[in-house]
């Protein structure tokens, strides 16, 4: 059985209300090692979510297959789970009884569900936090809370659709930080989605550059840095030549689409 998340010529047609169809994703091939934090990086448009959505299970591709740990993917699994770019809690719940609602829903709280929310709170340094409300917290430590409550599942495969995308440069920076130690703490394959190369170059160990219309993957980046890595590592030279080379990958990918569309 071969482990990871692998996307096998997969592409996606939508047929918007003006029956206009839209080619979101041609031919993508993409295979993910169990354990490996893989960034989807990409103009808004290119398919990103939409690529997310086929490897949750939520969309079916229109060609092609996507495959789980040897499973074709056909629906939600227990073992992926899936961080929006909005926090979504709860405002009535408790921020651990928000970090408890995957297991209340699925209708099995096991004992040791409450040690480890707390566990995972402590983590996202929310412990203080426990009995607050969301409306108390500001949207940093709601995402927090949000990434606390995609952990208690214990799930193999992370789904991060921009998480961090809505807050400011500072927190968000800080958010890459504390989220790349728990990954380390709790290792999981991450799909994560960004519109932000260094975003993309400070988390990753790889990156998928997907160009858009149609959204596929343009180019595949190793990242050479090692971990654990540091805020020094985002003054460094060579965290600044890699973003400058994937910056230089999008504009090629523009040029030639441009000519594309002059060519007669
Ligand atoms: N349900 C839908 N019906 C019709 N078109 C859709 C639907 N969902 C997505 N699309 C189209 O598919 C393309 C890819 O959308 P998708 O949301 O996956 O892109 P994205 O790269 O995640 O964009 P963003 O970064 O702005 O979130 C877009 O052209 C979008 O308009």
């Amino acid at each position: 059985m071969e482990k990871g998340v692998y996307l096998r010529g997969v592409s996606k047609k939508f047929v918007t209300r003006q029956q206009e169809t839209v080619d979101a994703l041609s031919a993508v091939d993409l295979a993910v090692e169990p354990g490996e934090f893989i960034s989807l990086l990409g103009p808004s448009g290119c398919g990103k979510s939409t690529l997310l959505k086929i490897v949750a299970g939520l969309l079916p591709p229109s060609g092609g297959s996507a495959w789980l740990d040897g499973h074709e993917i056909v629906e939600p699994s227990d073992s992926v789970s899936f961080v929006f770019q909005k926090p979504t809690l709860l405002r009535w719940r408790s921020i651990q009884d928000n970090v408890l609602l995957p297991l209340d829903v699925a209708g099995s709280r096991p004992k040791e569900a409450v040690e480890y929310a707390k566990e995972l709170l402590a983590l996202v340094k929310l412990s203080d936090f426990a009995n607050a409300y969301p409306s108390e917290l500001s949207g940093g430590m709601q995402q927090r809370a949000a990434i606390a409550r995609s952990l208690v599942s214990h799930p193999d495969v992370l789904l991060m659709d921009e998480p961090f995308g809505a807050l400011d440069e500072f927190t968000r920076e800080t958010l890459n930080e504390e989220f790349i130690e728990l990954w380390q703490r709790e290792p999981k394959t991450v799909l994560f989605v960004t519109h932000s190369i260094a975003e993309s170059v400070f988390m990753s160990d790889r990156i998928a550059v997907m160009g858009a219309r149609p959204g596929r993957i343009i180019d595949e980046i190793t990242v050479p840095f090692p971990r654990p890595r540091g805020a020094e590592l985002r003054k460094s030279k060579e965290f600044f030549d890699l973003v400058a080379r994937i910056r230089e990958t999008f504009d090629l990918a523009s040029e030639s689409s441009a000519r594309e569309v002059v060519a007669p």
